[in-house]
């Protein structure tokens, strides 16, 4: 079974608790009390293959932040959440999201963009199409609107980024294995075996080899394999997913949750 490790990240008070508790237990809670650090454990289900997945849950305000490098050190994805009746959490995230890609020192980070709180329509000051032109911003991060109350997108949300983990490692190890074939194949090309006018022949065989030239592309995602990144392309259009009350088939296998680490207090009581 593979280990995923999923790290929430925004400002104070803009729902990353209650985003990963009803995910994870599928439960509302609707009293605010800041985290300091949550961990939780699901365990579920994505094209026939199990996932366990570690779900970090982050303090949003300052005075708890300390920790945050340590964590976006060892996550694997993150999930960037703003509120859409706070501006200033939108803000924050463009921070976050530079923090994140200098600590992991890439620029193709499994991430996704949430606007959550998408039920008070009333009190929205941050616009669907805003939402969009950030993720079209930062690369086409894939971005939906979600709502922890209505459970409007959670399900999505998670599956989606443990799919970005995937692919990832999948293009890691393409990439990997060029690398190796490539190596072995020069290996294999000792002086003797040439003929005595043959640069022009070797330079044909180890370009059908170099896969970085042929089969891969240089994006500003680095190399990727053309197939596979035509799919991630399809994949990462800036989906805004209006919210609705969902329940992601794909999602929820043997759902364990387990609060691991200390809190100061709950995040949210349980209704
Ligand atoms: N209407 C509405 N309220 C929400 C939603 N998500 C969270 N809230 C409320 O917003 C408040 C803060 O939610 P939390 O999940 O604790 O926020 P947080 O981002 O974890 O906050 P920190 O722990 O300080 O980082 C709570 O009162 C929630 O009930 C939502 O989707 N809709």
């Amino acid at each position: 079974m593979r280990d995923y490790k999923l790290v929430v990240l925004g400002a104070g008070g803009v729902g990353k608790s209650c985003l990963t508790v009803q995910f994870v237990q599928g439960v509302y809670l609707d009293t605010y009390d800041p985290t300091i650090e949550d961990s939780y454990r699901k365990t579920i289900e994505i094209d026939n293959k199990v996932f366990d997945l570690e779900i970090l849950d982050t303090a949003g305000i300052a005075q708890f932040t300390a920790m945050r490098e340590l964590y976006i050190k060892s996550g694997m994805g993150f999930l960037l959440v703003y509120s859409v009746t706070d501006r200033q959490s939108l803000e924050e995230l463009m921070e976050l999201r530079e923090q994140v890609l200098r600590i992991k020192d890439s620029d193709r980070v499994p991430m996704v963009l949430i606007g959550n709180k998408a039920d008070l329509t009333n009190e929205r000051v941050i616009s669907v199409e805003e939402g969009i032109e950030v993720s079209s911003k930062w690369g086409r991060v894939p971005f939906y609107e979600t709502s922890a109350l209505l459970r409007s997108n959670v399900d999505e949300v998670f599956v989606d980024l443990v799919r970005q983990i995937i692919r990832n490692e999948m293009e890691s190890v393409a990439i990997k294995d060029a690398r190796n074939q490539s190596q072995q194949f020069n290996k294999n090309q000792s002086p003797s075996s040439k003929l005595p006018n043959s640069g022009k022949q070797d330079t044909k065989q180890s370009n059908s080899i170099q896969l970085p030239k042929g089969l891969y592309n240089k994006s500003s995602h680095g190399l990727s394999k053309v197939k596979q990144s035509k799919q991630a392309d399809e994949n990462r259009k800036p989906s805004h997913s209006a919210p609705k009350s969902s329940n992601a088939d794909k999602v929820g296998t043997a759902a364990t949750s387990q609060q691991q680490k200390k809190k100061k207090k709950g995040s949210c009581s349980i209704l």
